[in-house]
């Protein structure tokens, strides 16, 4: 009792914080340079290089997942049939998931590693991830295809980079946000006032969906991928879990809801996969709803189980780096030069600075102004 109330506190402790983070930074860093040497078996070998990267990006996403099944304890649930669940893992899909958490990337992760798919996990994502250091710079070696949320310019470039997956060498799952954006009460309003004027019925629970990444990522993974995997997250206790409060050690409980829907059944005209979609997100909102009111989803309750390797990858990263950390900075602390200590604490302070914007990042409430725009509206 004693002893998880200490582990307990040790987890709250900052210095723990920047230990986890250094190492995860540290090896990020090293995990995008051996990426980077990857690069010119691109054209001899590209299946090869691809893989390679795949266990690259797996040791940096890794992390995460165990910081979330490890540190924090969050369980995850499933709720799903069984004859689906058989399937999972063994099929390339498309993933529809809502957008409302801000740690529901890990929750994705988290799921995708318990069916053996995460280093090739893939998503449509917004342009500025790209440039976030260690995982934006992961995902381009592992071909995630990035939008600028501006259809005009989208529609070339996103077609082409979904076109390269069509000979994927690994079984991977492509996650839709269709919302495009995270939920807020604003967005949410704004949105529905773009349903009305479209005369679509109101949601309660989810943003409109922007059907045109759908209907692109169909079309063109048509005989690549087999089925939607239709997905609904919720966390329990009606929680709304952080990154920070992850790093704390907080315990969530996450609960998936997925029906797995075959491609073949999606239809293939733009405005009627438009209005499948619509249709998609009518009854997302009615297990909300069902969620809401019983606090679960209808259906079996599975617990996929937990691998080790997440966590044995963390293991690893924090055995070779965390003592060559401690002799460096004790060396330059008795080094007996007030720079150099100076410059070691300013050094330390900047990774810090960077760790939080990076945090920063996964915050709702210093995400984007996408879909918050009345004049987005006016101009439709
Ligand atoms: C068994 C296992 C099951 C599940 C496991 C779960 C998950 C695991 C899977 C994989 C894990 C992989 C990775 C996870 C890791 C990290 C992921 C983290 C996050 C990244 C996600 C993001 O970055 S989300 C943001 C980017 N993505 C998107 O935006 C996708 C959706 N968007 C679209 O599809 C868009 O159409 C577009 C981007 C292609 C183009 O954008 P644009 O803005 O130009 O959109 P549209 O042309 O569609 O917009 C105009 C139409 O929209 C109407 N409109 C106007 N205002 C609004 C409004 N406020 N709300 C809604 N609609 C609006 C307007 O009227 C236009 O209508 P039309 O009828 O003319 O289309
Ligand atoms: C192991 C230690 C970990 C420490 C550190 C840092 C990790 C930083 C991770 C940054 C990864 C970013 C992924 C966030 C995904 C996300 O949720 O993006 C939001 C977009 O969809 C929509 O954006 P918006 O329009 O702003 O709502």
């Amino acid at each position: 009792m004693i002893r998880m109330g200490i582990i307990k506190v040790l987890k709250t402790q900052l210095l723990c914080h920047l230990i986890i983070c250094y190492v995860f930074l540290i090896s990020g860093f090293i995990v995008n340079l051996l990426q980077l040497c990857t690069l010119p078996l691109w054209p001899i070998n590209k299946q090869l290089a691809r893989k390679i990267n795949c266990r690259l990006g797996y040791s940096i996403s890794s992390q995460l997942v165990a910081l979330l099944e490890w540190w924090s304890g969050t369980e995850c649930s499933l709720y799903t049939d069984p004859e689906s669940y058989s399937l999972y893992g063994k099929e390339n899909a498309i993933v529809v998931l809502n957008h409302n958490f801000e740690i529901d990337f890990m929750a994705g992760w988290t799921i995708c590693e318990r069916f053996g798919v995460l280093g090739s996990s893939k998503v449509l994502a917004k342009k500025e991830l790209s440039f976030v250091p260690v995982i934006g710079w992961m995902w381009y070696f592992l071909e995630i295809v990035f939008c600028k949320r501006n259809w005009e310019v989208d529609r070339k470039n996103v077609v082409q980079s979904l076109r390269n997956l069509r000979d994927y060498p690994e079984n991977f799952w492509f996650l839709l946000h269709c919302e495009g954006t995270r939920f807020t009460e604003k967005k949410h309003k704004i949105s529905m006032e773009v349903a009305e004027k479209k005369g679509l019925p109101k949601l309660k629970y989810h943003l409109l969906p922007r059907t045109k990444g759908f209907w692109m990522t169909v079309q063109n993974l048509r005989g690549k991928v087999t089925a939607v995997y239709d997905s609904t997250l919720n966390f329990r206790n009606n929680e709304m879990p952080t990154l920070l409060g992850v790093l704390n050690g907080k315990k969530y409980h996450a609960d998936l809801y997925v029906r797995r829907i075959p491609l073949d059944s999606v239809p293939e005209e733009e405005s009627e996969c438009a209005a499948w979609l619509h249709k998609l997100y009518q009854e997302k909102d009615e297990f909300q709803e069902h969620y809401t009111r019983t606090g679960r989803f209808p259906g079996p309750i599975t617990s996929p189980p937990c691998r080790p390797w997440a966590l044995l990858n963390w293991l690893f990263w924090v055995c070779l780096l965390v003592y060559p950390l401690f002799r460096l900075l004790l060396q330059l602390l008795l080094s007996g030069s007030i720079s150099t200590v100076v410059c070691t604490f300013v050094f330390c302070f900047a990774v810090s600075v960077g760790i939080r914007w990076m945090i920063g990042q996964t915050e709702i409430e210093k995400g984007s102004n996408y879909g918050n725009k009345e004049v987005q509206l006016n101009n439709n």
